[in-house]
């Protein structure tokens, strides 16, 4: 039998991902490390700048997109991902969205409501929150607050934050919806050069249209929602959304995997309910302390003892089988896009 990370002893047989090899005391290769993409889990990749998350988190996509019932979603902050589209010989199929935007009756109107800033007991958030109730567009909702009779500086407040979030041009009642989102390929939302408020709305949507798409039951594929640099949607309005998923998402068959450098800046329950973590080198103390915080009472040794040294190499611990493993990360099939750029790359004069 495989050992497989997120598998218990006692659960189904189903599609696995190849992750790396188990990495032996002299940091020899050992046997074949494969993660569970059967059923929903919650994972946590950390590291600090160039030890290997977003080559981590390729690696997972790859071996999402080879498996069967699952549709992985992956956040590309830093416009790193784009590369896992231009294999399509290999069985590793991934489409891109550019300039992503979501359809505003996505977000509900506590959504709205936060992510304009405005609180929904006051007057223009109340209006806000009634207008993305009975309106689905933009144009909608905003002719919905001014025919309302209520104090011009409310219906003036309201319109204002509205037309600050047309803005940003992430709203489209074509938006990405649940089948854009829900195929068997990987689909990348490539944010990368938006502000972190329209890069927060995208997620947030994403995130309740995944979530929603589950508990109706209208889409089949179990949904991997894929975000890397995940501290600046946990910092922002997405962070509810990932939350909702993280506590709530194990039932209706929702899978979260964020990737970050920096685990202070995670929220406690973003450690806590994820039952893998895949933990690169970290040197930072407040990072250490962090995972340290949470480290699980069969894990013998501190974090910082196992810490690896190579990029590549990671701790993995695992709740499912109460185990910790030392290994170290395939190769990507696909070309790692975010690998830092040299200047004797250059081919100048001088
Ligand atoms: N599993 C691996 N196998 C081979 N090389 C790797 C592996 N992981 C990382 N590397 C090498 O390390 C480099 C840095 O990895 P990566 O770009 O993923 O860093 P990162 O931790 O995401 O950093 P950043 O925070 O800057 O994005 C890669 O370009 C690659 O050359």
């Amino acid at each position: 039998m495989t050992f497989v990370i997120g598998r218990g002893a006692d659960e189904a047989d189903g599609p696995v991902g190849h992750l790396g090899h188990y990495r032996a005391l002299d940091g020899s290769a050992g046997a074949p490390l494969y993660l569970d993409l059967n059923g929903p889990h919650a994972a946590l990749v950390v590291g600090k700048r160039g030890y290997g998350k977003s080559y981590t988190l390729g690696v997972l996509a790859e071996a999402l997109a080879q498996a069967s019932g699952v549709a992985p979603i992956l956040i590309d902050p830093m416009g790193v991902f784009d590369t896992l589209a231009a294999s399509p010989d290999d069985g590793i199929s991934a489409s891109v969205l550019d300039n992503p935007a979501i359809d505003p009756s996505t977000l509900d109107p506590r959504s709205w409501c936060a992510l304009v800033g405005l609180d929904p007991e006051s007057g223009a958030g109340g209006l806000l929150w009634r207008a993305a109730q009975e309106c689905a567009a933009l144009e909608a909702m905003r002719d919905r607050i001014e025919s309302v009779d209520a104090p011009r500086s409310d219906v003036r407040a309201a319109v204002n934050h509205l037309d600050l979030a047309a803005s940003w041009g992430v709203f489209e009642s074509e938006g990405i919806g649940e089948t854009d989102l829900c195929g068997p390929e990987i689909t990348v939302i490539d944010v990368s050069g938006m502000d972190g408020a329209p890069m927060n709305a995208i997620c947030r949507g994403v995130a309740e249209t995944l979530y929603r798409a589950r508990v109706t039951g209208s889409v089949d594929r179990l949904p991997w929602l894929v975000v890397d640099e995940a501290h600046t949607f946990f910092d922002g309005v997405a962070g509810p959304a990932l939350e909702a998923i993280l506590t709530r998402g194990r039932a209706p068959g929702v899978s979260f995997v964020a990737a970050t450098q920096r685990p202070s800046s995670v929220p406690a329950v973003g450690i806590s309910q994820s039952d893998i973590v895949l933990s690169h080198r970290l040197t930072s103390r407040s990072d250490l302390e962090a995972l340290e915080r949470a480290r699980p009472t069969y894990m013998n040794a501190t974090i910082e003892e196992r810490m690896p040294d190579a990029p590549g190499d990671v701790v993995v611990i695992d709740d499912a089988t109460e185990t910790t493993h030392a290994g170290r990360v395939r190769e990507r099939e696909t070309t790692h896009g975010g690998a830092s750029p040299r200047a004797s790359d250059v081919f100048v004069d001088r």
